[in-house]
């Protein structure tokens, strides 16, 4: 099962400006925790601090239930240098956790990477390079990449930016997959018809911690109107 998140006073200031007012938490291990709150709201700077990409006040202690594993996260809307003369297998390729050393071992590599690929739609896009693929197409590679890790912490960004109906039919699929797994899933979303169907616990944030429940409970308290134009 994947860790707990306990937050104590966590609190982040960018250039002496309060983006997260301090806020303690407990999120419980093996759900899937949404994030909600209206456009600068401070939710991808506060996933930021969980993932220690910034600086902040308060600790953060993940509570594996046996040895401390690896992450998986999705960024939001990831950007290539065009130019970059770099094939989606060798972008696959450079981020394999198991690294080829021999030519079999490259060739069992090739083998996951296509297999990664297909669980996103993309097994026909492996000698396009990083700057051909369109937004939706660079969004399902970065999915494609932390499944590569096999997590049991999953940190999602907007996850569903760009995608069209089958990459989010896809995407959703290998969402239910981990959560029947037991992972825990921080997941950023604005839609909160997915909250609904998919989280186990929603935290509103705006500026901080402004509300945590279950989703029928605080969405029914916070959404009409306010939280359903945040989408
Ligand atoms: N380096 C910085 N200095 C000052 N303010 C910053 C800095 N970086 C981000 N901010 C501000 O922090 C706030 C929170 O940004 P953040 O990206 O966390 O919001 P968000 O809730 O994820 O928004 P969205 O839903 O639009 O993605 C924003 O108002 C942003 O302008």
């Amino acid at each position: 099962m994947g860790p707990g998140i306990a937050l104590n006073r966590l609190a982040l200031s960018l250039n002496r400006i309060d983006i997260l007012a301090p806020l303690s938490a407990n999120m419980d291990g093996g759900r899937l925790h949404a994030i909600i709150g209206p456009n600068g709201a401070g939710k991808s700077s506060l996933m930021k601090c969980l993932l220690g990409l910034l600086p902040h006040q308060g600790n953060i202690v993940r509570h594996w239930p046996e040895r401390p594993g690896p992450v998986a996260y999705v960024p939001q809307q990831a950007q290539f240098e065009p130019s970059l003369p770099i094939t989606i297998e060798e972008f696959m390729l450079s981020t394999l956790s198991r690294r080829p050393l021999f030519g079999i071992s490259r060739r069992r590599c090739r083998a996951r990477i296509v297999q990664l690929l297909a669980r996103v739609g993309l097994e026909d896009k492996l000698q396009l390079r990083l700057g051909q693929l369109s937004g939706g197409e660079r969004q399902r590679l970065l999915f494609a990449q932390a499944l590569e890790r096999e997590s049991s912490l999953w940190f999602l960004d907007e996850p569903m930016t760009g995608l069209d109906h089958d990459a989010e039919s896809l995407i959703n699929g290998e969402i239910a997959r981990l959560k029947g797994a037991g992972t825990t899933l921080l997941v950023i979303h604005h839609d909160m018809n997915w909250v609904r169907r998919f989280a186990d616990e929603v935290w509103l944030i705006d500026g901080g911690l402004k509300a945590h429940g279950r989703p029928d409970q605080l969405l029914q308290e916070y959404a009409p109107p306010k939280l359903e134009a945040c989408a």
